[in-house]
């Protein structure tokens, strides 16, 4: 074709038809039953027999959601202190829906085009982190664009150099770019100060840690554990069925590499997230399918702690600069995603709520559809942001304790594993982290950075 794809032309293998009855999905989902792939699909569409969505039938549905959340983790809202630190944004993998990678040659020192993306050396990951830590940030979140310099280690740089056709294995020496990121495990390395639970290396980050080697993802996930890190981001799941994937990440390992890498990764000892990202091109057959994946993974090795499911930002992103999608999932399609995720995944405890995508208002009511956490503190986001979401980058414990309060919830301050947990009386002072290293309670933000805040929010002089 020499016209981009666009929606009408996408036909896919799997559409939501199905020989069960959304009244009987319904009542097996909220008697307990383990869900088939056919349930979650008329929970997801509110029932095939009819077209669109019913209000009373989605109200059902998330109700039974909520209650499955109570049985399971009571009243609790979690969150946690955490920094996300993304080393870099060079990335050729071309994934459609995505605005946070910029074209790797932008980085070379050899080019006239200033690039519009950062790459961070391990040196600057460590002073990044090490200030965060020094306010109580507890954990450290890093995904990042597969610069084509990255190596995994020393060893794994010594056989890239000596490969007879680099390009083929997508990778440049360090010299020719401006700033080099360094090795996967220096960076993990660099981001380990003072015990600070690093979570990073999703499984196309591993799989371009392994590129041009016969290495495992074991070995890879093992070396990468040895060098500091402690659990595993399992975004890059996107949707797991290949005929959407063919689509949306044509350069992305495909839905049996990306199981394969996760479940090496628990193999190792690695705990591990799992998420959805939807509102693109797939359908709800689609979802439910992805769904089954994840619960049989969890079925497998019992390491994800939580479920994200990930709302797709459409505004600044190739699939809707071509037409190729209209936009992303309605408020009706979010809340049926969290409330079937609860209800489907009966193996996974923790479904999260990401402010990031829903924004403060639609993240709250989240937690009454099935989702028991609400992120984190983050201080710094770039992927939602660089796709056109406007949610802003950060949470204070403060933001935190107010919100939740609000809607009658507990607010809980958790470490990424769930294992650590501090139930936050709205009324003590100091709110701030008490988990971290430095558990000293200094505030989230620094002075400056609350001042800035207050003027943003302040209403305008007349
Ligand atoms: C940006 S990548 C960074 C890590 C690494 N390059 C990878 O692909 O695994 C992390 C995740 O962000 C999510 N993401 C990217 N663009 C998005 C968008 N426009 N809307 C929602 N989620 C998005 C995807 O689920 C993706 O796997
Ligand atoms: N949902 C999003 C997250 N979630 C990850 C959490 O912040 C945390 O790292 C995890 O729960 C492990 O403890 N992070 C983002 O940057 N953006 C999101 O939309
Ligand atoms: N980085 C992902 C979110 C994410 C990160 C880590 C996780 O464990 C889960 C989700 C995004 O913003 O889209
Ligand atoms: S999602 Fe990840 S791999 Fe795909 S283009 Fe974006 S940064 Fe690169």
């Amino acid at each position: 074709m020499d016209r981009p794809v666009t929606e009408a032309d996408l036909t896919f293998e799997h559409v939501p038809e199905t020989d069960q009855s959304f009244e009987n999905a319904l009542a097996k989902a909220r008697d307990g039953d383990r869900l088939t792939v056919d349930d979650a699909i008329e929970l997801l569409t509110t029932g095939t027999d009819s077209g669109g969505i019913d209000r009373t039938r989605k109200e059902r549905v998330l109700e039974a959601a909520d209650r499955r959340r109570a049985e399971t983790v009571g009243e609790e809202v979690t969150f946690i202190a955490n920094l996300n630190n993304n080393v870099t944004t060079a990335c050729n993998v071309g994934c459609l829906f995505c605005n946070f990678k910029d074209a790797a040659h932008t980085f070379e020192r050899e080019t006239e085009i200033e690039t519009a993306g950062f790459t961070k050396t391990p040196d600057e990951s460590r002073e990044i982190v090490a200030d965060a830590v020094e306010r109580g940030i507890y954990e450290v979140t890093s995904v990042s664009g597969l610069h084509p310099a990255f190596a995994l280690d020393d060893d794994h740089r010594e056989i890239l150099e000596a490969h007879p056709n680099p390009k083929e294995v997508n990778y440049k020496s360090p010299e020719l770019y401006e700033t080099s990121p360094g090795t996967y495990t220096e960076q993990m390395a660099a981001m380990d100060v003072d015990g600070v639970h690093v979570h990073s290396m999703t499984p196309e980050e591993a799989y371009h840690a392994r590129r041009g080697t016969d290495w495992s993802y074991e070995e890879i996930y093992r070396r990468l554990r040895d060098a500091g890190l402690d659990t595993v981001p399992g975004t890059a799941a996107e949707i797991l069925v290949d005929e959407v994937r063919d689509v949306i990440c044509p350069g992305k390992i495909d839905t049996d590499g990306w199981l394969e890498a996760m479940e090496a990764a628990a193999t190792v000892g690695l705990g591990m997230t799992a998420t959805i990202m939807y509102g693109h091109v797939e359908n709800e057959a689609h979802r439910a399918i992805h769904l089954k994946r994840v619960r049989d993974l969890q079925d497998r090795t019992g390491t994800i702690t939580e479920f994200v499911p990930l709302s797709f930002i459409h505004q600044n992103t190739p699939l809707y600069e071509h037409d190729v999608v209209s936009g992303g999932a309605s408020t009706d399609e979010d809340e049926l995603m969290i409330a079937v995720s609860r209800l489907f995944l009966d193996n996974i405890d923790h479904i999260q709520s990401s402010w990031v995508k829903y924004g403060d208002q639609q993240g709250l009511k989240m937690l009454s559809c099935g989702a028991d956490d609400f992120m984190g503190t983050i201080l710094s986001e770039e992927i939602t942001k660089r796709a056109g979401g406007e949610f802003g980058e950060y949470r204070s414990f403060a933001d935190y304790v107010d919100l939740v309060s609000s809607i009658g919830r507990i607010p809980v301050e958790r470490s990424t594993d769930y294992e650590n947990r501090r139930v936050i009386d709205p009324g003590e002072s100091p709110l701030g982290p008490q988990l971290g290293p430095k558990a000293d309670g200094t505030p989230l933000l620094t002075r400056e950075e609350q001042d800035a805040r207050e003027a943003r929010t302040a209403p305008a002089d007349d």
